[in-house]
Formats: C-alpha cells, structure tokens, sequence
C-alpha cells in the first residue's frame, strides 16, 4: 500500500462516516425475518485492516450484528477445503441475475444453483459442509472456523436470529425441496436448513468481520496470525465469485460504483476485499432494492473512490 494511503486512511474512513450519516434511516431494514427488523436502522459502522494489521475504523464498528449471506464466503471456503473443485459439481459459478431468493431458474437448470452465493447455492454449500457430521457438528465446525478466522474465540451465533429465520423461512424450505426433488441435496432437507439458519446467525462486528476476511486479501494468508488459509489460486477464486455474484442482480452495479471483490448480507453488512491491500467490512442496515446495504455500498464506493483500491484501476 502506498504510505500516503496508509497515513490518511483514519481520516478516510471518517470522513466517509461523517458524509454519510445524515443519510441514515435511507433504504429498508430486512423484516422478512421479523429479528432482523428489531435492528436500529440508524446503525452505521466500517472497520479496514491492512496487511500490517493496521486497523482503521469509524462509527458502531465494535457492536456485533448479524452477518447473513456474509457467512456464505466462508461456508464456501469450508467446502471448497472438504471437496477441492469437485464442489463445482453440486454448484455454478456463473452470476445468476436474480434476487438472492429466488427459484426461477433452478427448474431450467435441473435443480442446479447458479453460484454459492444466492440462496439456493449457498444450501448447497451447507450440504457439502455437513459431509460426515450431524447437524450440530456442521454448525459447531463453521463456528470454529470464522473464530480461525477472525483470530477470536468470542465469536458465536446468535440463537433468537437462527430461530427467527425457521420460523419464517418458507422461501427457503421451498428452494431445498425442490433441489431436494432434483436430488441435489444429500442430507435430510430440515438438516441442511438446520446448518444455513445457524451459519447466517453468526453476530459479528465490523473489526471481527474484516479480520475473517484478511486471508482473502493476502493471497490466502492470514498475515495476523501468519496462517495460510488457503493457497493463492483459491482466494483469488474466491474473490472472483464475490466480484460476479457477491451483491445478487446488484453484483453488476456493485463492482461498477466500487469495484472490488464484496459479499452482502440482509443484515447491512458487506465484507469487501482490496487484494494485496485490505480487508474492509461495513455494516447499516437500510437495504437497497436488491437487499444490499445501501449506505454501506456508497460507503464502499466512497473508499474506493479516494484510496484508489478498485480492482480496475486508478483513482478518480
Ligand atoms: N441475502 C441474505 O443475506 C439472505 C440470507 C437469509 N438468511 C436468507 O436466507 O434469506
């Protein structure tokens, strides 16, 4: 990273802050889950660290919230490290077009998901993890993993948010038995959404989020805590997808405005990835049309614009 950068990047991330909080209270908090829709939708935090481990940060980025589909960057990684490639069998990797939810087009492709991060690829995903485990194992393993991760132990799941999602995720049952009816799905189907419910309940914060995040930053290396996560092929995978299908039918309009790798997640928050730079996590829960955090996108596109980070190119 160049020194300039490094030096004003506190200012940066303020300045942001500063911008955008009149804004807050813009966009729609999610109330599909009805435990998501108890979050203050004034909420606004943003936390960057840097290879060096320099963490710059503004706003309520120590108060934990729920990651959602965020947590599908790392069940992904968890598969991927269980079933190398052959994870591309079970799940696409194509950018899908649609809402995070939705089930038109897994009848065209036989009960196929697009890519990991919809929904539907994202259960998938859950299935490939629990290979060999009983449901609680799966989510204790996942659990386990973001604290590898993030290099801390105080990370958990938060149990009214998993039991608000069952009781309401119709939309969800419906995509896994449909796979399901495609044989797509090895374990038992209240199983698998068992796992999905949970993973998406993990509460994190901003810092927390951005350090679980660093590997993907460092060419698959975690340089906090010196562990090679996974090798530099597949974090660059990683990225790859989180650039094309990270922000659902807004992943286009995401990597137009800011252009870096970034997933989102209907609590309002999104982890974005400079490669060889920073990990950058965000989090305010009004969501745009596509149930992404709105003023944690213009945030993003805000930092991108001024460090110059986007994977396209220069400053300006
Ligand atoms: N986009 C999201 O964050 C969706 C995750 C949410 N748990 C769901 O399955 O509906």
């Amino acid at each position: 990273m160049c020194a300039a950068v490094t030096g004003d990047l506190q200012a940066i991330i303020e300045d942001i802050h500063r911008t955008l909080k009149p804004r807050l209270g813009e966009g729609k908090v999610a109330d599909y889950i009805p435990e998501l829709a108890k979050v203050d939708p004034e909420k606004f935090g943003i936390a960057v660290i840097d290879l060096e481990g320099n963490v710059f940060k503004a706003g309520d980025c120590d108060e934990a919230f729920s990651i959602q589909s965020v947590s599908k960057v790392f069940t992904l990684t968890l598969a991927l490290g269980k079933h190398g490639e052959t994870t591309w069998n079970r799940v696409g990797r194509e950018p899908s077009g649609s809402a995070f939810n939705s089930i038109v087009q897994l009848e065209h492709e036989n009960g196929k998901p697009r890519n990991p991060f919809i929904n539907a690829g994202a259960i998938v995903v859950s299935d490939l993890v629990m290979a060999g485990h009983t449901p609680r194992e799966a989510i204790g393993e996942i659990v386990r993993f973001v604290q590898y991760l993030a290099d801390d132990a105080t990370i958990g799941i938060d149990p009214a948010v998993a039991r608000s999602e069952a009781a309401t995720g119709h939309r969800n049952e419906a995509l896994a038995h449909f796979m399901k009816s495609f044989g797509k799905l090895t374990h038992p189907v209240d199983h698998v959404l068992g796992v999905y419910f949970h993973q998406c309940a993990l509460a994190m914060n901003c810092v927390q989020l951005a350090r679980a995040g660093l590997f993907l930053a460092g060419n698959g290396r975690n340089p906090l805590t010196g562990h090679t996560v996974v090798s530099s092929q597949r974090a660059r995978r990683i990225n790859a997808l989180m650039l094309t299908c990270g922000h659902y039918d807004g992943s286009g309009d995401f990597a137009y405005h800011v252009g870096l790798p970034g997933k989102s997640g209907v609590g309002g928050g999104i982890l974005a990835v400079a490669p060889g730079r920073a990990s950058v996590a965000v989090w305010s829960p009004g969501l745009n049309r596509n149930g992404n955090s709105l003023i944690g996108s213009l945030a993003l596109e805000m930092l991108a614009a001024k460090t110059g980070w986007s994977v396209f190119g220069g400053p300006g």
